[in-house]
């Protein structure tokens, strides 16, 4: 039988391997080290000299020996070192340390398989305990959105960091391997000349001396207003134009004043653009399959796992690890990647079905449904949760009076039975988080476009530098009148004027997509340095 006695080896010998002189033990990850004792069969780096370079999550001293939690990123998992009582009287929670030892099989019974028997530690960087903000212990969300740039150091947001990391790696893979031919990967600007979706919540751009001088040159650096993109959607078409199917993950900025758990700033828009597409059930069934696709890549994945099962430190309610939440994310996942295809309800059947549950059902709305009015969170949440159940829904078909001018009209038939004109558009509903994605067919007539931009106040009147020119009476433009301008929008129209094929996208508000997939419900909380009304830190 086995003696377990924890004890310190005093030569190298007592460790059971024999190291050449001079040689180093090998510099590796947490997580590696930790994996190697989880996998089947003996522990490949069972009384091997290792080493590691993290920081001190809590130390623990007691008088034969002292206990200290490493971290170092790869992992949500701490990593044991037992040292000695004289190797730790300078450790503190937070300071940073390279530690070797060697990796030790543990007493049975004990929480962790395997330990470090520390045989050297250095502090590389120090940290006062008393007052190092990031504890050992229940943390409030709001104490830590305080502190931004430390909170990344609590566990679940490092994990949070590390499953966005691998988001990204993934969606790649997704969108490359698309069954009908990859998309390719696309950077459009981040700076613009228009305001996409018509909303006025851009954010201005001007050089720093403009704000104090009124010379017109610094007003205009770019010789015209610019502003930081709200949606890549119309550079993204032009790209589609050429390259067929297109992608990007870039950041947008909304000057929205909404102070909710849903809306920032600045966030991370995911969108794709599919030329030749002309109907919005391949548009629709493009989103689900790229979104089943990703959430199955990540549940194959062991920071997939590390989510489903972490601690939410910091988050209420989740301090202990109770399983409830653990199982509904469990639950969550498995119907976007294995359950029944999505459900899909045109925008003027679901006004119906809210205002049957008003009149029938008792349900009851600060704002009344109607089919002018469009949808509030509260009639998105209803629909998702209590008319199918909490299972992803597709809003189809709105009125095209409160969509933006590039939507391209509903399919024949769509209209017979709506009280006015609708689009070929979609929102993607999910439990908690409501809308999550939006798309559209294009507009792809160069009229019809140029129409729809007359209605939407989108043409301006074409100014003459000469007041004593006579009035133009050549149009600038295709389909416009001489006295129109399509101003900074012409390069849009130019898309339709040349080879313009029927197409569609859609954009994805990427981080409510992984707060929904990592169970945070605020996006505050999923973005490591938020940005939102009145707050952007640091
Ligand atoms: N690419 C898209 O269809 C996204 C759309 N422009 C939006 O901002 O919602």
């Amino acid at each position: 039988m086995q003696i377990w006695r924890r004890t310190f080896a005093t030569s190298v010998a007592r460790f059971g391997f024999n190291p050449t002189p001079n040689s180093r033990p090998a510099l590796l990850r947490c997580a590696q080290i930790l994996q190697s004792s989880k996998k089947e069969g003996p522990c490949s780096l069972e009384d091997q000299e290792v080493k590691v370079n993290g920081f001190i999550r809590s130390v623990r001293k007691q008088k034969r020996f002292a206990f200290a939690e490493i971290s170092d990123g790869s992992t949500v998992e701490p990593l044991q070192a037992i040292l000695k009582p004289s190797q730790a009287v300078d450790l503190s929670t937070g300071a940073a340390v390279e530690i070797s030892g060697v990796w030790k099989a543990c007493p049975p019974g004990k929480e962790q398989t395997h330990e470090l028997q520390t045989t050297d530690v250095t502090i590389v960087g120090e940290s006062d305990p008393e007052t190092f903000p990031i504890q050992k212990k229940y943390q409030s969300t709001d104490f830590l959105r305080q502190i931004p740039h430390l909170r990344i150091r609590t566990p679940f947001q490092s994990l949070l960091a590390r499953f966005r990391s691998e988001c990204l790696f993934q969606l790649g893979n997704v969108f490359h391997s698309y069954p009908n031919g990859g998309f390719t990967q696309v950077q459009p600007p981040i700076i613009t000349s228009s305001d996409c979706e018509g909303a006025g919540e851009t954010f201005t751009l001007l050089p720093r001396g403009a704000v104090t001088s009124s010379s017109p040159e610094t007003d205009h650096f770019f010789r015209a207003p610019k502003y930081l993109t709200v949606s890549s959607q119309l550079h993204l078409e032009a790209y589609a134009a050429e390259l067929g199917n297109v992608w990007t993950l870039t950041p947008v900025f909304r000057a929205e004043k909404s102070d909710t758990p849903r809306h920032l700033s600045e966030f991370y828009m995911l969108e794709a653009e599919a030329n030749f597409m002309d109907d919005l059930d391949s548009l629709t069934g493009l989103v689900e399959h790229i979104l089943r696709d990703l959430t199955r890549r990540l549940y194959d994945h062991p920071v997939g796992q590390e989510i489903l099962s972490a601690k939410r430190t910091g988050e209420s309610g989740q301090e202990s690890n109770s399983d409830q939440p653990a199982l509904d994310l469990r639950q969550r996942w498995t119907a976007l990647m294995d359950g029944p295809k999505w459900h899909r309800i045109t925008y003027t059947e679901a006004i119906e079905k809210l205002q049957r549950a008003v009149t029938e059902d008792g349900a009851s709305f600060e704002h009344p449904p109607t089919w002018e009015g469009g949808l509030q969170t509260e009639h998105e949440k209803y629909i998702v949760e209590v008319l199918h159940q909490g299972s992803p829904v597709f809003v189809t078909n709105y009125p095209k009076a409160i969509k933006p001018f590039y939507m391209a009209p509903s399919q024949v038939g769509q209209n017979n039975s709506t009280p006015g004109e609708t689009v070929a558009c979609f929102d993607l509903l999910l439990p908690e988080v409501s809308e999550v994605a939006g798309g559209s067919l294009r507009e792809h007539r160069l009229p019809n476009i140029i129409q729809n931009m007359r209605e939407y106040g989108l043409i301006k009147e074409r100014t003459s530098t000469d007041p004593d020119t006579p009035a133009p009476s050549q149009p600038l433009y295709p389909h416009l009148s001489p006295t129109e301008d399509l101003g900074h929008l012409q390069w849009y129209a130019d898309l339709r004027r040349w080879g313009s094929a029927p197409h569609g996208g859609f954009g994805l508000g990427f981080d409510r997509f992984l707060g929904y997939l990592s169970g945070v419900s605020s996006v505050r909380d999923v973005v490591s340095f938020p940005r939102y009304f009145g707050r952007a830190d640091c």
